[in-house]
């Protein structure tokens, strides 16, 4: 508080009291008194306020604000300067056509006769229109003699000169004449050849594809990045979109682009440039000269490594640009998705295959192809079954209970570790090495888990009578949910990506997604996730000949350099004799750790099992029966929501009406009887597009039932 302050409190309260009584008070502080510290003055370099001000003027252009865009000015005027004589050519060889064409409809007398045509008098008019022709003929003839005598003269009286500054002046009349003017792109020729590789050397084709994509206006322009630079085996450019348009729409609509620009979908990849040198408008081209994995796939760099740390990203293919695309592991989970032959179990054994070379790394493995592709595997795992008889189903589910008992167990004993071993609920690289913790990093990678998830051995679990496949269901959404944080990592592929097979609730919980060609849009995004067709994202575009192609979406980061969605990747090719080969070093790394144990070590491998304990974690068992209750159709349209809604919040009527088979009209009116009103919503079609159509918000059925 000041003097100032001092003076105002002891005046208003010498008011209050009065003149009369006047007395001499002390002074009252009404405020807390802090100790002022003198601002910090932090002396700004002169050359750095003159560069402040220099990037604040208005005036300047930019490309003169910063060294790279000063670079980038430069290489485009010496691109300019290069080109300017072919340009200029190109100017003047157009000048020459429009004064000739001009001179053509004047000779022709054209206006007189074509108006003479519209009022039909043309008969009449004739003879003038013809006198009219020959008298211009004429004068072209007179003025073209003219012309040359002239250039005569002067070259005998003046020498050459003269006629090559008229040369020049003129060239330079008809370079203004034929001068490219906006908005006019002149005349296209139609069978110019193909439109590939055009745009490398004319940005102005680009901007046109951009524009035959309708991923700009026809008034809106692209600014470039970076110019179109050798990458690879193709050609990268950095654009910046116009203000306003979404690099995610040019991702969504990259078949269009692809089409402008004369080259299959495969060979351009796009991707929105994020962080610091990005925006959401700037997009990152890459056009491959060929079919990017027409070529043979490339072996593993597992093969070359003696032993792989699971903690490390595991080398799992590469993009098509060749950037090598690493997966971890730990802390999530994979879902692999295809139809047959496709390269399903190969992706598989390549994320097993880092997992195999850390002799620390627990594994079970189950095999429902039942057949040769996991064999090696047998020497390295804890748990093996190839086989897909309902007894195997069972052994599985024995596992899955022993697993989940094992998941609670590591919390357990989490708790009781001290912060600095354990500093969150959550598996370290330095826990799981420990061989007195017996915490190592688990993996259950199940191949064809649509057998065991179908199977309809009845089980009885505490009372409740339920299938095994819904059993394991249940048991692997619990292990999906909670295992990996304690190190447990599921790795699951299945041949039938469908919504019947593999139960929502799983679905939703599994962190990466690996989804090679499937049959059809809706199959793509039970794998890889609601909506991923309309992001661009579709496996059932790659191509049947494109084996071990597949998009990637991770559940952490990547390492593309790009900050994508998912990535289309081609898996390291890693055939039997390879992958024997690792399943070998991975038993003799585990000989020597000593870490070799259950199947792999022939040790007994019956399993010790508290099926109450895990009834009780995973709460199967104790739910009554959902749907028992409710009337129809509502308990038909519970039942299939529960298996098909996936992350879905409003389905389609026709979709129900389709798969309960009902009668759309008596449908309806049960439904709105029983509280449910349909109504209108946008929803994803096929091609990418959005289409409006009735049907129910999942919510407004939830509320429902609760209350019914
Ligand atoms: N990365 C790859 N590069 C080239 N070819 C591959 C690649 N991955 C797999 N293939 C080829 O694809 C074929 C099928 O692979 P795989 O056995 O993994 O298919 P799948 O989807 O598991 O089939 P199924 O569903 O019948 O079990 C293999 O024989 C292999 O030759």
């Amino acid at each position: 508080m000041n003097g100032d302050d001092q003076e105002f409190v002891n005046t208003s309260s010498l008011m209050q009291r009065g003149p009369s009584d006047l007395e001499a008070a002390d002074p009252v502080f009404d405020a807390e008194l802090v100790e002022e510290l003198p601002h910090p003055v932090v002396p700004i370099p002169l050359r750095r306020r003159f560069v402040r001000w220099w990037r604040s003027l208005p005036r300047v252009p930019s490309s003169l604000k910063s060294r790279e865009l000063l670079t980038q000015a430069a290489k485009d005027t010496t691109v300019a300067v290069l080109r300017s004589p072919w340009r200029y050519l190109r100017a003047v060889i157009r000048g020459v056509l429009a004064a000739f064409r001009w001179w053509r409809k004047w000779v022709t007398v054209r206006d007189y006769r074509e108006a003479a045509e519209e009022v039909q008098k043309l008969a009449d008019r004739f003879t003038e229109i013809r006198e009219l022709t020959l008298f211009r003929w004429k004068v072209t003839g007179a003025a073209i003699v003219a012309l040359a005598m002239a250039a005569v003269v002067t070259a005998v009286l003046y020498g050459s000169g003269p006629l090559w500054a008229a040369a020049f002046v003129s060239s330079a009349v008809l370079a203004w004449l034929g001068r490219r003017k906006d908005g006019s792109p002149g005349r296209k020729p139609t069978l110019a050849g193909a439109r590939t590789l055009g745009w490398t050397i004319d940005p102005q084709v680009l901007v046109d594809a951009f524009r035959d994509a309708k991923l700009i206006g026809k008034d809106e322009t692209l600014r470039l990045v970076e110019r179109a630079t050798r990458v690879g085996d193709g050609w990268a450019v950095t654009v910046d979109l116009p203000a306003t348009r979404k690099a995610a729409d040019v991702i969504k609509h990259r078949e269009a682009l692809a089409s402008a620009l004369a080259v299959d979908e495969i060979q351009l990849i796009v991707e929105r440039v994020r962080g610091n040198g990005g925006h959401a408008g700037r997009v990152s081209m890459w056009v491959a000269d060929e079919d990017p994995y027409a070529t043979s796939p490339q072996r593993t760099p597992l093969l070359g490594a003696s032993h792989w740390d699971a903690w490390r990203p595991v080398p799992f293919g590469v993009d098509a640009r060749g950037r090598r695309i690493d997966l971890p592991l730990v802390w999530t989970s994979l879902l692999v998705g295809a139809i047959p032959r496709q390269g399903k179990t190969f992706a598989t054994r390549l994320a097993a295959a880092g997992l195999i070379l850390d002799a620390h790394t627990r594994l079970y493995v189950a095999d429902f192809k039942a057949g040769k592709d996991w064999m090696a595997a047998e020497h390295v795992a804890h748990r093996f079954l190839s086989g897909d008889e309902p007894s195997d189903v069972l052994t599985l589910k024995d596992w899955l209970v022993e697993l989940v008992a094992e998941v609670q167990g590591r919390y357990r004993r989490m708790r009781e570790l001290d912060d600095e071993t354990c500093p969150e609920s959550k598996l370290t690289p330095a826990m799981s090495r420990d061989p007195s913790l017996d915490m190592p990093v688990t993996a259950l990678v199940i191949d064809e888990v649509q057998v065991p998830l179908e199977d309809r051995t009845p089980v009885e679990v505490q009372g409740r009578k339920m299938t095994a496949g819904e059993y394991i269901g249940e048991l692997l959404t619990w292990l999906a949910k909670k295992a990996p944080a304690a190190g447990v990592v599921l790795i699951l592929a299945t041949q039938r990506p469908d919504s019947k097979t593999i139960p929502s609730g799983l679905r939703a919980v599994l962190g990466t997604r690996f989804a090679l060609r499937v049959m059809d849009w809706r199959d793509s995004n039970i794998v890889l996730g609601e909506q991923m067709n309309t992001r661009g994202y579709d496996s059932s575009r790659l191509l049947p000949s494109h084996k071990g192609v597949g998009i990637l979406r991770p559940d952490g980061e990547t390492d593309t350099g790009a900050d994508a969605v998912a990535v289309t990747v081609r898996t390291y090719y890693m055939p039997g004799d390879d992958w024997q080969e690792i399943c070998h070093r991975g038993r003799a790394l585990r000989e020597n750790a000593g870490t070799l144990t259950g199947h792999a070590a022939g040790e007994d491998t019956t399993l010790s099992i508290d099926h109450a304990a895990v009834v009780k974690a995973i709460g199967a068992g104790s739910d009554p029966e959902p749907t028992a209750d409710l009337p129809e159709p509502l308990a038909s349209v519970v039942e299939y929501l529960d298996t098909h809604a996936d992350d879905r919040d409003f389905v389609p009527t026709a979709e129900l009406v389709d798969a309960l088979d009902v009668e759309p009209n008596a449908f309806g009116r049960q439904m709105s009887d029983l509280g449910c009103s349909s109504q209108r919503k946008r929803v994803p079609t096929e091609d990418g597009a959005t289409r409006q159509v009735r049907g129910y918000l999942i919510a407004d059925i939830r509320a429902v039932v609760e209350e019914l």
